[in-house]
């Protein structure tokens, strides 16, 4: 008796009530799981075990939780689940779904080098042309203001990885908006130009000159491909959606955006911002935060899988669960940000400057050996978009056939990645001098 005793297995984590056999599968949600997810972890816990399909899956609704399992105990919980819809969509050489092994620490090391933060400076000169390029087309505004954060977001991303610049509506590869299953199975398309050794410096440049000399197997260069496409792939609805977010705050916090053109024309006023200019533009950096902490664009992360029983808190976590961080949840934390729902760049601040001192949202990025790679690239991309949207337009509701302003919902589709349900505004150069501004500081790159 003793003996059983003490082998006895813990209990599993707390959870909802579950129906015999098909466990919680009546329960899931289908919709915005994450508030769902976050809702239930106020009566069951930050740790919280679910059962579909015979599958475990375990919820995590705190940064602490997340830290002390993903982080800590990363040599368990690296691996991810097995993606059969992802893989038979032909999107097997993506390394964020490949399981914890010799492959993964391939992909991993080549992206992990290319997009490490000090690599990442040498970015600067072409993240910032293709905010003045967005800038442009949000001044002349023909078109839909999500096609030019799409066409922002796309062009980076083709520059850094393939050593394409896109300068026109017409570049043939716009059509990758639509497709990136695409790119992520072709290695990209200037695959040629890399080959006939014209493309600027890329991604796919840089890789192939380290490994000359050497003779590439063929899965070599299936490896280099694949990562460059995971770049798009990983690197583009992520971004578009979270600058997506930041119009719809402006539109329900004019002040954010007052603040912010504020400070731009205190700072800086006559020319647009540049990476210089970061720590002189705080105000800039605080919203960037704050519209990755109101929405972050993949609100459940991406699932981790337990390699190994486990035990957390004296709970049983068992060999294969699923683990899902629940992202939004945890920037929900009302044990961290005050009224979490609120869109306050200022929660930020230090206690002397008025703020609350609360923490960045490090959620947003995921946890340990599989913490996004692209975080770097991410978030400079979005404060230089930020800030000089800040610096040349306003923007404002859309009005109704009425003349009355439309106010649109906070709601966002549900997803692995997830942005504003479609809405429509008003965007308007800020004034004369900035037209010419934007004409004169948007022309072709020299990077
Ligand atoms: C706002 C923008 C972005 C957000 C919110 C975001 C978020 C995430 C999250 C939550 C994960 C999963 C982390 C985990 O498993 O714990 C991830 C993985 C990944 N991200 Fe990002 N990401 C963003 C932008 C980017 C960019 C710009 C790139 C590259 C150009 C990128 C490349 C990747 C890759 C390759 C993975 C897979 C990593 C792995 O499985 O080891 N991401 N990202």
């Amino acid at each position: 008796y003793l003996k059983r005793r003490t082998t006895k297995r813990p209990p599993l984590p707390p959870g909802p009530p579950a129906d015999p056999f098909i466990g919680h599968l009546r329960i899931m949600p289908s919709d915005q799981q994450e508030l769902v997810f976050h809702e239930w972890a106020k009566t069951y816990g930050d740790v919280m075990h679910l059962k579909v399909f015979g599958h475990d899956i375990i919820v995590l609704d705190s940064v602490q939780a997340a830290t002390e399992l993903l982080e800590k105990r990363s040599a368990l919980y690296s691996d991810r689940p097995n993606f059969t819809v992802y893989t038979t969509m032909g999107w097997d050489h993506n390394v964020a779904f490949f399981p914890y092994g010799r492959r993964f620490r391939k992909h991993r090391k080549l992206l992990q080098s290319y997009l490490s933060q000090q690599f990442t400076v040498k970015f600067r000169p072409i993240q910032e042309f293709n905010a003045r390029y967005l800038a442009k087309g949000l001044v002349e505004n023909t078109r839909d203001f999500k096609y030019y954060i799409s066409r922002y977001t796309i062009s980076v991303i083709m520059r850094i990885a393939y050593g394409h610049q896109i300068l026109s509506d017409d570049d043939e590869y716009m059509p990758l908006v639509e497709n990136v299953a695409y790119a992520q199975n072709n290695g990209g398309p200037p695959g040629g130009t890399i080959a006939e050794g014209t493309a600027e410096r890329s991604f796919l440049r840089t890789q192939m000159e380290s490994m000359s000399g050497k003779d590439l197997t063929d899965e070599d260069i299936q490896d280099l491909k694949g990562s460059a496409g995971v770049l798009f792939a990983a690197g583009f609805d992520t971004t578009s959606s979270s600058l997506e977010t930041f119009v719809l705050a402006l539109l329900h916090h004019p002040d954010v955006q007052k603040r912010g053109q504020e400070e731009f024309d205190r700072v800086i006023g006559d020319r647009l911002p540049t990476f210089e200019d970061y720590d002189a533009l705080p105000y800039a950096g605080r919203v960037t935060m704050e519209v990755l902490r109101w929405h972050p664009s993949a609100p459940l992360g991406v699932p981790h899988r337990a390699m190994e029983d486990d035990i957390y808190r004296g709970m049983f976590i068992p060999k294969g669960a699923i683990i899902i961080p629940n992202a939004k949840g945890m920037n929900l934390d009302g044990n961290v940000y005050t009224k979490p729902t609120e869109f306050n760049p200022d929660r930020f601040l230090r206690k002397s400057e008025g703020g609350n001192e609360e923490p960045p949202p490090v959620a947003t990025f995921g946890f340990g050996r599989r913490i996004c790679p692209g975080r770097h690239l991410a978030a400079t991309n979005l404060w230089i978009a930020v800030a000089t949207i800040f610096a040349t337009v306003n923007i404002t509701k859309a009005k109704d056939e009425g003349g009355n302003e439309i106010t649109p919902e906070i709601i966002f589709e549900s997803g692995v990645t997830s942005r504003p349900k479609a809405f429509s505004c008003n965007i308007v150069p800020r004034s004369e001098k900035m037209i010419r501004i934007v004409a004169s500081e948007s022309k072709n790159p020299s990077m």
